[in-house]
């Protein structure tokens, strides 16, 4: 086994840091779409709209997953993000809806 400096990580200790500090960054970015999701499913509710607009789901469907073959991403798991990320906001937008929000 090949050894570092004591001072650096090794490649494997350093690329999981790298990759704890995306996932946080991603947590964080999750979060933030969500918070503009219940703004979004407050308005809804008052105006009686319904929390599914599947033309507008597919149209974000359809530039994230041009954006991905940018990044080297499938479109199958391009889609499946946004297929958990849609499914969790229909939920948030149906819970206040139902006035279980809170
Ligand atoms: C956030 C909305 O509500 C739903 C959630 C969407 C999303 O998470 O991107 C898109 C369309 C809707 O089904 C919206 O109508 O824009």
């Amino acid at each position: 086994q090949s050894t570092f400096p004591s001072s650096t990580m090794n490649p494997l200790e350093s690329n999981r840091k790298k990759i704890d500090s995306l996932d946080q960054q991603l947590i964080e970015l999750l979060g933030q779409r969500e918070l503009i999701v219940k703004e979004i499913g407050i308005y809804k509710a008052k105006n009686h709209i319904p929390p599914l607009q599947a033309a507008r789901f597919q149209q974000v469907l359809d530039r994230n997953i041009a954006a991905g073959k940018k990044h080297d991403l499938s479109p199958d798991f391009v889609t499946e993000v946004f297929n958990a990320i849609h499914k969790e906001s229909l939920r948030k937008e149906e819970e206040i809806k139902s006035g279980h929000s809170g």
